[in-house]
């Protein structure tokens, strides 16, 4: 079974080589000629994992024909590029294939979860379904092969389960989930949410607080999803309070770095100058605010970051707000 991974960034690299790890045939495809050098030939990616000798079997192409005997195809492109890769690939592919989405996002243009978009792109002779392989899982540590758990989110049984067979090992351990929609909905809230965290961290505050926005934004995670459709249990899994926890917590998120520039400047403006990176959750703030507007949600952290974000609210008076809200019972 052939694999290509599309996209030379982080997290396609580091899914490439546990499969590498595991014995299989794949190869990456990236735009970027001196990333795909760099992999092929020094088997290093500086720019991602500046200490990182990869797997030497690692193989990397600049070649999109290299997707037309392919049985997978791993898109690991920001989600804002889903839609533009699935329309480039097409025209290469001869057979079905098991299309795996890792983007934790939103459709720009109409706000569309990643399956959907990338069944809209892909008609069904040529696509079998789609798996998001989605989960607390940074690519720096996966890189250096540190114990990970993730989900395999699929309507098809079978080929969830073909996913989380190619890709499991010693180090990577993958479940299987048909909540489709609930875990797209997940690992995209928590974005938002680890954007706040970061925010809360960049004002000074402290593990309280840390553990309050997780058990809060999760109550948000959970209002949200089951109104839009997803099964309740799916936000106490990996791609609900599993994938919240590790990006509200940990340094390599890109989202919690995002927030803490924020809150340290106590002010959205340094982000909107200086950031190059893939912030996923800057986006997802705005679509968030106005699916809740419209389904009338109660969420009260993404009504504060997407103020802080859009408005110029200054963060320190946007968490004053939070803890003055009217008094409630908790559940
Ligand atoms: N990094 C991580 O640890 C994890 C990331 N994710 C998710 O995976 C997705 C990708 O993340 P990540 O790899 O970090 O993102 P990156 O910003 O590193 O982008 C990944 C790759 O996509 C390429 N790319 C961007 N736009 C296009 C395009 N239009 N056509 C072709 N290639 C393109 C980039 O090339 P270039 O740099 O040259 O633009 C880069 O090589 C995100 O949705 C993220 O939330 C999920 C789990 C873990
Ligand atoms: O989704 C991730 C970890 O599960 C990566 O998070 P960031 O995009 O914030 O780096």
């Amino acid at each position: 079974m052939k694999t290509v991974v599309i996209g030379s960034g982080s997290w396609g690299t580091a899914l490439a080589q546990v499969l590498v790890d595991n014995g299989q045939d794949c190869i990456i495809w990236g735009k970027n000629h001196e990333e795909v050098n760099e992999i092929q030939n020094e088997h290093t990616i500086k720019k991602f994992f500046p200490d990182v000798q990869l797997n030497p079997q690692l193989q990397a192409t600049a070649d999109l024909s290299v997707v037309k005997d392919a049985d997978v195809v791993l898109l690991s492109v920001p989600s804002i590029a889903i839609e533009e890769v699935c329309q480039s690939i097409l025209p290469y592919l001869t057979k079905k294939i098991i299309v795996v989405n890792t983007a934790k996002g939103f459709h720009p243009g109409n706000n569309d979860r990643m399956s959907n978009v990338i069944r809209d792109c892909i008609p069904s002779d040529k696509l079998s379904s789609v798996v998001s392989l989605i989960g607390p899982s940074h690519a720096e540590e996966v890189v250096l092969r540190m114990l990970t758990t993730i989900c395999a989110v699929s309507l098809n049984e079978a080929d969830a389960m073909t996913i989380q067979h190619l890709f499991s090992n010693n180090y990577f351990r993958v479940y299987r989930g048909n909540d489709e929609l609930g875990s797209e909905l997940g690992v995209a809230v928590k974005n938002a949410i680890a954007l706040a965290s970061g925010v809360l961290a960049g004002l000074g505050y402290g593990d309280n607080t840390k553990a309050a926005l997780i058990t809060r934004g999760l109550a948000e995670m959970i209002r949200f999803g089951t109104a839009m459709g997803g099964r309740q249990e799916t936000f106490m899994g990996l791609t609900g309070i599993g994938d919240l926890v590790v990006t509200c917590t940990s340094v390599h998120s890109r989202n919690f770095q995002a927030g803490y520039q924020i809150g340290k400047a106590d002010d959205a403006q340094v982000f909107w100058q200086n950031n190059t990176k893939t912030v996923e959750g800057v986006r997802t703030a705005k679509v968030l605010y106005e699916l809740k507007e419209q389904h009338q949600i109660d969420m009260p952290i993404v009504d504060e970051i997407y103020k802080v974000l859009y408005e110029g609210k200054k963060p320190s008076v946007s968490a004053r707000d939070l803890m003055l809200r009217e008094l409630k019972a908790e559940l």
